[in-house]
């Protein structure tokens, strides 16, 4: 595997910063308060160190799974064309000193690079770099590598490890491969908004792009497996095609074997799930919506005896999934005139105290309240110096001995990291720096 330094934080950021803080920053606990005792440091590094990837595309569905790789330690070097910087800079509501920031939190750890892949010398550099990279993870649209002459076979002259992650609406493959895709898009083919919502409804989003950070989580896995293989078993590089439809539709459960065995078509199921009862939300007596689950026998016996009906347990009504399902409306109907008797607090207390799953259905406020979240490192502030700090969600998952961490908030101008790889990495001096830079190549 390719040595890598991850010494070099962006702009704007002065070399060891972060050292004050924690190599990658600390936890949130408030405006102007000191570290919770005892909370979670996040650390830089992590279990990828030395693996270094070339990220190309934009938005959400490539650089999220970018993002997950720089957590742990991987150099990634994010490749924004030079007059077209990647459209993520300018996504997100709140705005710091003219930033948005979901790009801190999207290119966190990134090295971010300008490269016009359309130039001669700058696909004679981006060559280069797939020398000495182990990954390459886009998410344009299939053809589009092809066209730059930069397909996977000629990525593999040069560097026959290269694994070659694609997103993509569709797939490479298949009749509506070279189609341009978006979450909303694959969300509804792929089957999952036809599941939102209530019947005779317009079927509703999610709320978040979940398409793309579904895809990118299999893209994340995809080049992990291909990386174990490629260094654990002797294998070379291979492409990692994932798709936004086929990742949405490999979340639907059941479907598939039912409608083929039995033409079974699933629709909205509103709040709740068809035949898996108790698990719904009702309303405390403050108007709180709580969120009950207690869809297994093991657990709806303490769901009974919380609400001082141990006999539903035995009831044939209600003592078994089957018949918790047939009879699910009448069921959510007593546990709802229940609930309503207590308030939100009340009501949580009582639920945990007979270990019944359950939340009052947070928003991002209450997130940011939450004990076990806070706990967790879950809210963590990264220094910045020109946007001071910007609080991002911590890293997951929580590995017991190469953790990871937030190196640097996503760099915020195009190119903070051209001498750094040019000149580090491809040895380019400053006078061929200069002139790249003259000729438009980066
Ligand atoms: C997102 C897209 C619809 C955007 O469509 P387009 O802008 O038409 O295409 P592309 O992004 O593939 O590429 C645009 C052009 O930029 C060029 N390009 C890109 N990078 C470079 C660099 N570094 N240098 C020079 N030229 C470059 C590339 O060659 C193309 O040129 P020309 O070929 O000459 O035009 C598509 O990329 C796509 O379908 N991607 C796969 C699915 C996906 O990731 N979607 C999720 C996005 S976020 C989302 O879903 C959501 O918010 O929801």
């Amino acid at each position: 595997m390719v040595e890598t330094s991850q010494t070099a934080p962006p702009d704007g950021m002065r070399a060891g910063q972060n050292a004050d803080a924690g190599p990658g920053g600390r936890s949130w606990t408030g405006p102007g308060a000191a570290p919770a005792p005892g909370a979670a440091m996040e650390k830089a590094g992590g279990p990828l160190t030395g693996v270094r990837v070339l990220e190309l595309g934009s938005l959400i569905a490539g650089p999220f799974a970018g993002r997950q790789l720089a957590d742990f330690g991987a150099e990634v070097i994010k490749i924004e064309s030079p007059d077209r910087p990647d459209p993520m800079r300018e996504w997100g509501r709140a705005r710091m000193h003219g930033h948005t920031l979901w790009w801190s939190v999207q290119s966190r750890g990134k090295k971010c690079v300008t490269l016009d892949l359309k130039s001669p010398r700058g696909r004679e550099l981006f060559l280069e770099l797939c020398r000495e990279a182990d990954v390459i993870l886009e998410n344009f649209r299939p053809g589009t590598l092809e066209k730059l002459g930069l397909a996977p076979d000629v990525l593999w002259q040069g560097n026959p490890g290269l694994v070659i992650a694609r997103v993509s609406g569709y797939g490479q493959t298949g009749p509506d491969a070279n189609k341009p895709g978006y979450a909303s898009v694959a969300e509804a083919r792929g089957g999952l908004r036809h599941l939102n919502g209530y019947p005779d409804q317009a079927p509703p989003r999610t709320g978040i792009s979940l398409g793309d950070s579904l895809a990118s989580l299999y893209a994340l896995q995809g080049i992990l497996l291909a990386l174990y293989w490629r260094d654990a078993r002797g294998g070379t590089g291979q492409v990692v095609d994932v798709s936004l439809v086929e990742a949405c539709f490999s979340l639907l459960e059941s479907a598939v074997p039912d409608y083929a065995a039995q033409g079974i078509v699933p629709g909205p199921s509103g709040s709740g799930l068809k035949g898996i009862a108790p698990s719904n939300i009702f309303r405390s007596s403050d108007g709180k919506w709580v969120v009950i689950a207690a869809n297994q026998d093991s657990v709806f016996v303490r769901l009974a005896a919380a609400m001082g009906t141990p006999e539903l347990a035995s009831d044939p009504l209600y003592s078994n999934h089957a018949s918790r399902g047939v009879n699910q409306e009448a069921l959510e109907q007593l546990i709802a005139e229940w609930a309503a008797r207590f308030n939100h607090s009340e009501l949580v207390a009582c639920l945990d105290r007979h270990a019944v799953p359950n939340s009052t259905v947070s928003t991002i406020e209450d997130i940011f309240e939450d004990p076990q979240l806070r706990a967790r490192g879950m809210l963590v502030e990264v220094p910045d110096e020109q946007l001071g700090a910007v609080v991002q969600p911590g890293v997951i998952p929580k590995l017991s001995r190469t953790s990871g961490g937030i190196a640097w908030n996503g760099p915020l101008s195009p190119g903070s990291h051209n001498s750094d790889v040019y000149g580090g990495l491809l040895k380019l001096n400053g006078e061929e720096l200069q002139h790249a830079k003259d000729e438009g190549a980066i």
